[in-house]
């Protein structure tokens, strides 16, 4: 499937530790003007190498300045599984991120402990929708202006070097799905098979969405950055990405090398 090209904002970084103070500093003047404009800041994360690269943010002069106590986290994409299990995205970024920052306890927004333990990917999505459905009754989160949808200011993500986003996957049902905010997939081509993930049009939701893509040479991930800036192919979810301010792509020279 291909169409028109469309302009895409990108930067391209020399080594992944540019990259990382890049990804720093974007995120810490985001955090700065949502706190000072709504006294709140809502950040979505994957898992994998983002959450490392974030770790310029335990530095200073961020790890002092940012308000931390403001911050609000949620997962795009989250393995089903234990909250203890190495496979999990949430002790990913609890052991390598939040438990480093001052993050409220409440302000975390996690899959639920029992039913991701249980292996219910259902569930586990159903609960998740339910969680932020009621945090926009409550007022936390905003809709999108188009009334269907939650709206996060922050988005980071990573790119798989098969084209995916959060758990949407190639050649897989859950890219079309756009009657649910979070939907579920039990055959996730990468492991582990079972995964609750934000539909497309909650991903693109966001005020601001950023993926940061780093090749480890084998020019898998770049062949993919190469499909989606050059031929907008459509088979690739991650092509799918837009936002509602901002849609910036933050890649690694070897990402970009064959742009
Ligand atoms: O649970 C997951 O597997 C991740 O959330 C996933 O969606 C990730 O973001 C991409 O696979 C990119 O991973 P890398 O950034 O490590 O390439």
């Amino acid at each position: 499937m291909m169409a028109e090209t469309r302009q895409r904002k990108r930067e391209v970084f020399a080594t992944k530790n540019e990259l990382s103070v890049a990804l720093a500093k974007y995120t810490a003047n985001l955090s700065a003007k949502f706190c000072k404009e709504k006294g709140i800041f809502t950040v979505v994360l994957s898992g994998c190498g983002l959450i490392s690269w974030l770790g310029k943010m335990l530095e200073s002069p961020y790890k002092d300045s940012v308000e931390w106590s403001k911050w609000y986290v949620f997962w795009v994409d989250e393995r089903v599984c234990s909250h203890e299990d190495q496979n999990s995205n949430y002790k990913l970024a609890m052991d390598g991120f939040i438990s480093k920052v001052g993050i409220p306890k409440d302000n975390i927004y996690a899959i639920d402990k029992q039913c991701a333990a249980d292996g219910d990917a259902e569930r586990c999505a159903t609960l998740y929708e339910e969680c932020l459905r009621k945090l926009v009754k409550e007022k936390t989160l905003p809709l999108c202006p188009n009334g269907q949808y939650p709206q996060f200011d922050l988005q980071l993500q990573g790119m798989g070097p098969d084209g995916h986003m959060a758990s949407l996957f190639p050649n897989r049902p859950q890219i079309n799905v756009t009657d649910k905010w979070v939907t579920y997939i039990t055959d996730s081509p990468k492991p582990p098979p079972k995964r609750i993930t934000f539909t497309l049009p909650v991903i693109n939701s966001s005020l601001y969405n950023l993926v940061a893509v780093c090749d480890d040479n084998t020019d898998q991930c770049a062949r993919s950055i190469a499909d989606i800036f050059k031929n907008n192919n459509l088979d690739l979810p991650a092509a799918h990405l837009t936002a509602q301010v901002e849609e910036m792509w933050y890649l690694d020279k070897a990402a970009a090398s064959l742009l």
